[in-house]
């Protein structure tokens, strides 16, 4: 059953709070992710602590209107209490060539009981993604493997390279194999008549989309990637997950270790949690705001209070004023669509 009310996003504070303590660093990155090698971030700072504004450079301002209501409850609110204390996390291994694998891998330290392994990326062939799934199961022959196309795939190729890796290893489920939501159902119905029972996971087709709960209406995949940024905060995507029904995994999207604790607080707070998360992200920046990384050891993350920025860090990694002013901009925009009541579900922007 989906029950369809998700909550607000929050009404920020005026704009001027909001840039007081605003500051864009670059996090350099030891293997380029989603195109990238230095991850852009703003950081603020709130009467209740820290927060993270990172949208892509690409995101225009309604979407980056939800990243901004997430830093706002980070900062302005604060997240609801934990109902654990140590959230499972899967190590993450781009789209490495497969004799990098065992370096990203290590990058984890040990007892990494799940791995999410990124395919279908452009300018690479099946053969490629074949040979990275082979060499972390025969890193990981115990640990729970989940691969994320990011919608790289049509529905074909989908088809033949899930059946391919059906050969290799039992996948914990695949993450949007293709785009879009009717997609995925169409898919999930060629793969049934195959034979082959891989779960599938929703990600872009949730946190891209107007509505997010057009993919549990429509029956689309069994396992919803949530992310606490693009979903407008951690109370919002609690209100999603519920109204969803359908398993959780809470994701990073490439945030610092002060973004991180949004998804940790999550992770934290969801009644059930199925399967590790996708928050070990911090391993793959050369350099982070805080002293201590949100690495994870032994597996997971320990659930803590959201960690301060290091003084000295902010000075290194900060930014050209140049792109201090674009960030300050973004944020101004973001701020009008939010304090205007953007209405996330049909996408309408009150002006
Ligand atoms: O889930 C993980 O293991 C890492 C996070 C991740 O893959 C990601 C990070 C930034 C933007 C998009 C994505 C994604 O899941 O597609
Ligand atoms: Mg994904």
């Amino acid at each position: 059953m989906v029950d369809s009310a998700v909550p607000e996003l929050p009404a920020p504070p005026p704009l001027e709070e909001l840039l007081a303590q605003a500051v864009v660093v670059g996090l350099p990155m030891n293997t380029r992710f989603r195109g990238t090698t230095l991850r852009q971030v703003m950081l603020l700072r709130g009467p209740h602590g820290w927060a993270e504004f990172s949208p892509f450079p690409e995101y225009d301002a309604v979407e980056s209107s939800r990243w901004l209501a997430a830093a706002v409850e980070a900062g302005w609110q604060g997240w609801p209490a934990p109902v654990r204390d140590w959230i499972p996390v899967n190590a993450t291994v781009p789209a490495v060539p497969a004799r990098d694998v065992p370096a990203v891998l290590a990058r984890y330290g040990q007892g990494v009981g799940a791995v999410k392994i990124k395919v279908a990326e452009s300018g690479q062939q099946l053969s490629n993604d074949l040979d990275r799934v082979s060499a972390v199961r025969d890193a990981l022959p115990e640990a729970g493997l989940r691969i994320d196309a990011n919608a790289g795939w049509d529905h074909d190729t989908a088809l033949e390279a899930l059946s391919r890796i059906a050969e290799i290893t039992e996948l914990e489920y695949a993450e949007q194999p293709v785009p879009g939501i009717d997609g995925l159902a169409r898919l999930r119905e060629a793969l049934a008549a195959r034979g082959i029972d891989t779960l599938l996971a929703a990600d872009e087709a949730i946190r891209k989309e107007t509505d997010p709960l057009a993919v549990a209406r429509a029956g689309a995949a069994e396992v919803a990637v949530v992310k606490v940024q693009p979903l407008g905060g951690v109370r919002r995507a609690l209100g999603i997950v519920k109204a969803a029904g359908l398993d959780a995994v809470v994701s990073s999207a490439l945030d610092s270790s002060v973004g991180l604790a949004g998804g940790v607080a999550l992770a934290a707070a969801l009644p059930e949690l199925s399967f590790a998360c996708g928050l070990g992200t911090a391993a793959l920046f050369a350099e982070d705001v805080v002293v201590e990384p949100w690495i994870p050891r032994g597996g997971g993350i320990a659930v803590q209070p959201a960690p301060e920025p290091d003084a000295d860090a902010l000075e290194r990694l900060r930014l050209p004023e140049e792109t201090q002013r674009w960030w300050r901009e973004r944020l101004t925009a973001s701020h009008a669509v939010l304090a205007g009541g953007h209405r996330p579900e049909t996408g309408l922007v009150r002006l």
